[in-house]
């Protein structure tokens, strides 16, 4: 039996607000208010850990413990077949740059520069959404989004790998889809119906 949630208001434990926006608009749906990490100035934490779930456990507790409240993390990112699912948990470091900005158009070109010599371009992104208590309990959940990578990258919406990524049965990048329709369709949407369908119930 998974813990439900009876907050109504959580912490989002991230810095980024794509991310942060798109959790939002899932849990608004349910009448779940978001307080961001930024807004409470929490430290962000090292992703130490090899796997989606590990980090997003490391980040939610965090948060959970630094702010008493309950915290949703969410750990996502862009996997290649051709590249044994590079760069997977390691997505966001293929961006940084080393001032520690974050350069999407380099670690997209990167990307394509590895992965063109492989005729198979299937891809997917994952996400992994924890939720943490105050008292350490967490409750974990996984969803995928599968297509292809496309090179050049087309659009201008949505965020980090969204323009390189063309999900299956669309024509669309995530990218020239916008908000709404990537929402139905997007690896964060579908570890959300999971945790809906586990912690959402009460
Ligand atoms: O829907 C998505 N559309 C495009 N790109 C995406 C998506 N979802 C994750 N991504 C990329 C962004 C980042 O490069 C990496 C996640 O890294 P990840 O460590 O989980 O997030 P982050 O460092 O940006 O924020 P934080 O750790 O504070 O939550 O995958
Ligand atoms: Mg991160």
């Amino acid at each position: 039996m998974r813990r439900q949630l009876t907050e109504r208001r959580i912490v989002m434990a991230s810095h980024n607000e794509g991310k942060v926006r798109e959790n939002a608009a899932l849990l608004a749906e349910h009448g779940i208010e978001v307080v961001s990490a930024r807004a409470l100035n929490l430290p962000v934490p090292e992703e130490t850990e090899n796997s989606f779930i590990g980090n997003a456990t490391l980040k939610a507790l965090a948060a959970a413990r630094a702010s008493g409240m309950v915290a949703l993390a969410d750990d996502s990112g862009f996997s290649v077949a051709s590249l044994n699912g590079d760069p997977g948990v390691r997505t966001a470091d293929w961006a940084e740059q080393p001032d520690g900005r974050r350069d999407y158009a380099a670690a997209m070109a990167r990307v394509e520069a590895l992965a063109a010599p492989h005729p198979d371009r299937t891809a997917w992104f994952t996400c992994a959404l924890v939720l943490a208590w105050p008292d350490g309990h967490t409750e974990g959940f996984e969803g995928r989004a599968t297509g292809q990578w496309v090179w050049p990258p087309r659009g201008e919406a949505g965020f980090g790998y969204d323009p390189m990524f063309q999900p299956d049965g669309h024509h669309k990048t995530f990218a020239e889809m916008g908000g709404e329709a990537k929402h139905a369709i997007s690896h964060r949407a579908a570890a959300f119906r999971l945790l809906a369908e586990g912690c959402l119930k009460g």
